[in-house]
């Protein structure tokens, strides 16, 4: 449905985008999942025409979309990074004024608008001023101003960033409401893995510029096979125990967190024996110590050797 090939996008020396190919197939919800200024915002507007590439193709239906945007600018609802809304001016009235812009008018622009508002919950709230919404409740406003001329596409940059959980569940289920129940085809932006983990049927994993891997999450998470994540808790955490770990070539990554370390290790029978002697060694009494099935944060840790919100 919606594809891109070889885009790359410089800004001077700096190759914000390199080389990306993707594909959007139609009903699909895709996740586009990297850390900050790993180029997905720069991808998702060249992909939507709003910027123009150095290099690469974007096609929609089979067809050249950049030099003919009309049939996927009609078709594409867009929910940018930035909130972009009057705020004097009620949701009722940025709804219109952004419904107008589609060419939307009379009884039309006001059922849509009304339908939208239902859509994003916030129909009982639409004549309050947008100044004195939440930020969640403007992002929900936002998303409903994407969608007020039907879109067969809904492409949404890192729509939940510094919300409200309330709002962040809510525009999760009607997400995942529009694309499974109205067959929105949806390309998710998101550094939250587990956002990603639990929308999306297809992810790409994109990191300085490039896709660094694509597959459905067990494709993604079979490329750990010859790995093992081991989560250990301890009542003291010991600097030297996870100096000796990180020492051990056999560990390929540890991390600490509160009450533990996390160990990403190459796959053998003795590995809990082989903690279990560190342990020892170092006068460790760990409270837990369990092999965990690797998360897509593991897999980032594993593909780039950085965290995902490093
Ligand atoms: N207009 C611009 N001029 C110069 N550099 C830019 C511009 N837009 C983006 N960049 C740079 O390109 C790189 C990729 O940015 P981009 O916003 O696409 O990343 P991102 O993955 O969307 O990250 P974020 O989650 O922070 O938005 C960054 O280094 C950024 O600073």
């Amino acid at each position: 449905m919606l594809e891109v090939i070889g885009l790359s996008k410089s800004f001077k020396a700096l190759k914000a985008v390199d080389g990306v190919d993707f594909v959007l197939n139609k009903g699909e919800s895709v996740g586009l999942l990297g850390p900050n200024g790993a180029g997905k915002s720069t991808t998702i507007q060249m992909m939507s025409t709003g910027l123009t590439p150095t290099k690469g193709q974007v096609l929609y239906n089979n067809s050249d979309a950049l030099k003919n945007p009309k049939q996927l600018r009609r078709d594409l609802g867009i929910v940018p990074q930035d909130i972009a809304l009057y705020e004097e001016l009620s949701a009722y009235e940025n709804l219109l004024f952004f419904g107008r812009l589609y060419g939307l008018k009379g009884k039309m622009l006001r059922s849509k608008v009304d339908d939208v508002l239902k859509l994003v919950g916030l129909f009982d709230r639409k004549k309050d001023r947008v100044k004195n919404y939440s930020g969640g409740m403007k992002r929900r406003i936002n998303i409903a101003a994407s969608l007020l001329h039907d879109p067969k596409v809904l492409i949404m940059d890192e729509p939940t960033v510094g919300i409200d959980p309330q709002s962040r569940s809510y525009i999760l289920d009607l997400i995942r409401q529009l694309n499974k129940d109205k067959h929105m085809t949806v390309l998710y932006t998101s550094h939250y893995m587990e956002e990603v983990e639990k929308l999306c049927d297809r992810i790409y994993i994109m990191d300085h510029g490039k896709v660094i891997a694509s597959g459905t999450k067990q494709e993604l998470q079979a490329l750990m096979e010859k790995e093992e994540t081991v989560w250990i808790e301890m009542a003291q955490k010991k600097p030297a125990f996870k100096d000796a770990l990180v020492q051990d070539p056999t560990f390929l990554k540890v991390t600490e967190s509160e009450q533990g370390y996390k160990v990403i290790a190459k796959k053998r029978p003795s590995l809990l024996n082989d903690l279990f002697d560190y342990a020892k060694i170092h006068q460790v009494e760990p409270t837990v110590l369990a092999i965990q099935t690797p998360t897509l944060e593991d897999v980032f840790l594993h593909l780039t050797g950085r965290k995902l919100r490093d």
